[in-house]
């Protein structure tokens, strides 16, 4: 016997008309009708007598697997509750609603439907009145029926402040008012598998490269973000995302004076969020900055997609990038750190939900042995971590004592650190054009014009992994080894990617991180790097700005010989301080 639940907004009901909505599930229609006239002049009779729309779900067996007061989108299926079919395919379920107004289903039904890929949404119009038959069942209720579905999508133009996205909208066919008896007649399960095929069709046709995750990246303009931080920050998550191996499939941005505390972003728009996940096919959705494990939580259940933030993202990359051992276990360190607080939270709203059902028993007990589990291994993690910052600085050491003075390459990801050093020292390194391709430092011989001597003067040069503003904590945290070859080097070169629009911010963001290591590197000197590819005003702004930098163009060759110069100087400068 199921349970025969009413959803929706019960208050004020009589226990009699809760008992008329609960017999609804006992009825059962013939599979290929889309709603009798019985049927729908019960639930309108229901309706009428309550003073409130209700509707009724039902599967292509013909069974009623839900009841609720209140319009589509009051009652509407969760999305974790739905059977995941995917794009290809609609869920199996119709809903039948009534309506007081004599007109068709508006648009927030039709969102709850798109939403939920029902199979179709049937509208009844109410009389107001009507009776009982003598010898049972109710006639009169209904004025008039409207059928909606969903038809195969086209692709249009959405998006915020005139930023043309293209994002698929949803499209549904609405028919005109038509009467019961003729809605009854429609053939339903041509209907659907007709539809069923078309969207199938075109599926396979979107589905080119099959596994990668299909990603629909949120950005929240809060107050303290300008326009333009706001635009660079996102086109840094779409490569982000892209390096990480998902598709972008379109944008969505609100502006809000805060992070909403519960979905970060408001009730509107995560409805927005469903429907476009829902017709583009995505299967991830990723925000632009940091969500706190509830709001995680509260956006996934309404969504029914995997939502993850900025920071998993990077743990994601690093996570797939890392090569050798240390960078191995810098990483899983990382995501340890990362993962456990947000076990933690699960727990605490367990509790703050004030226990009862679901709450007691295995559940928690096992998110404390899980918890207890991933603190062992962070401890044992953060002991090798240890060892690795003894083993290097043994080596820095050793190199200290033959005076070999040391620099570090700092700047931000992709600046071209790992195309510098290759130039200067003929490594090979690898390169490319994404986001942190270097996670292990690498260590070079190179020389040096000495700036006193203008003898060939020995230095070594250390690679290292990119920064990103907003470096996750857990990640400083756990790249610590690496990060140490930046503290102890005997000077810094900064390389700035000239030709990135935002690379004032970068140098900000690289400046400030230094600031947080946990010791203070040496004098450090500015490198402009890709001066190939930069507009002469950039250029002007750069030497105006940082009179003092060298410009080069580490692939080109450009600058070279006077960066080696200034290097020298630098050297020169770095042990005199000391
Ligand atoms: N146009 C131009 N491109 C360059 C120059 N130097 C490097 N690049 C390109 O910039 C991209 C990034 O270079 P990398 O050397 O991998 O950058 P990185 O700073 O080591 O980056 P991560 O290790 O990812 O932090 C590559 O595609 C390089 O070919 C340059 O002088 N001019
Ligand atoms: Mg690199």
């Amino acid at each position: 016997m199921p349970i025969e639940t009413i959803y929706g907004n019960l208050q004020g009901l009589k226990p009699s008309q809760l008992k008329q909505l609960k017999r609804l599930y006992h009825q059962r229609l013939p599979v290929d009708c889309i709603a009798t006239p019985e049927f729908s002049q019960r639930l309108a009779a229901i309706s009428t007598d309550i003073g409130e729309s209700v509707c009724a779900y039902l599967n292509r067996r013909g069974q009623v697997i839900r009841v609720g007061v209140g319009t589509p989108r009051q009652t509407q299926i969760p999305p974790l509750e739905l059977p995941r079919y995917g794009v290809g395919r609609l869920s199996g379920i119709r809903c039948l609603s009534t309506q007081v107004k004599a007109e068709g289903p508006n648009q927030e039904s039709l969102t709850a439907m798109a939403i939920q890929r029902l199979d179709a949404l049937v509208v009844l119009t109410l009389t107001g009145e009507g009776f009982e038959r003598r010898g049972g069942g109710a006639t009169g209720y209904v004025r008039e029926t409207y059928l909606a579905y969903l038809t195969p999508q086209a692709t249009g133009k959405a998006g915020e402040d005139g930023q043309a996205e293209e994002l698929a909208i949803a499209n549904w066919h609405v028919s005109g008012p038509m009467s019961l008896d003729l809605l009854a007649k429609q053939d339903f399960l041509n209907l659907v598998e007709g539809l069923e095929a078309e969207f199938e069709r075109q599926f396979i046709a979107r589905e080119v490269d099959g596994r990668s995750d299909c990603a629909l990246l949120v950005g929240v303009m809060t107050a303290e973000i300008d326009p333009e931080q706001f635009e660079d920050g996102l086109a840094e998550l779409a490569r982000l995302v892209d390096t990480a191996g998902g598709k972008v499939l379109g944008t969505i941005a609100q502006k809000r004076s805060r992070l909403h505390p519960q979905t970060a972003i408001g009730a509107g728009k995560v409805q927005e969020l469903a429907l476009s996940a829902q017709t583009l096919g995505a299967n991830l959705i990723v925000f632009d900055r940091d969500l706190s494990p509830a709001q995680v939580r509260n956006l996934e259940t309404q969504i029914g997609v995997r939502v993850v933030d900025r920071t998993e993202v990077i743990l994601d990359i690093f996570a797939q990038r890392a090569q050798s051992g240390a960078g191995k276990l810098q990483v899983e360190l990382a995501q340890l750190e990362y993962t456990l607080p947000r076990l933690t939270g699960r727990g605490e709203a367990m509790s703050r939900l004030g226990g009862g059902i679901g709450t007691r028993g295995p559940g928690e007990t096992k998110l404390e042995t899980e918890r207890r589990a991933i603190s062992r291994r962070i401890a044992q993690l953060q002991k090798q971590v240890d060892r690795l910052q003894a083993h290097r600085s043994r080596m820095r050491l050793q190199r200290q004592k033959q005076a070999v003075p040391s620099i570090a390459i700092v700047g931000y990801t992709n600046a071209g650190k790992s195309t510098l050093l290759n130039t200067l020292t003929s490594a090979e390194i690898y390169t490319a054009d994404q986001l942190f391709a270097t996670l292990d430092p690498t260590t070079r011989r190179c020389f040096v014009p000495d700036a006193q001597t203008g003898d060939r003067l020995a230095i070594v040069l250390t690679d290292t992994v990119g920064f990103i503003h907003e470096l996750p904590p857990s990640l400083m945290d756990a790249f610590r080894a690496t990060l140490e070859e930046v503290s102890e080097a005997d000077a810094l070169l900064h390389v700035v990617d000239l030709s990135h629009p935002a690379w004032q911010s970068h140098i900000q963001s690289v400046r400030q991180i230094l600031k947080e290591l946990p010791v203070t590197p040496g004098p450090s000197l500015i490198v402009f790097n890709k001066i190939d590819c930069v507009s002469s005003e950039a250029l002007a702004i750069a030497r105006e700005e940082f009179p003092l930098a060298a410009f080069i163009s580490a692939r080109a060759g450009l600058g070279l010989e006077t960066l080696r110069q200034r290097i020298g100087q630098l050297v020169d400068y770095a042990i005199a301080r000391e």
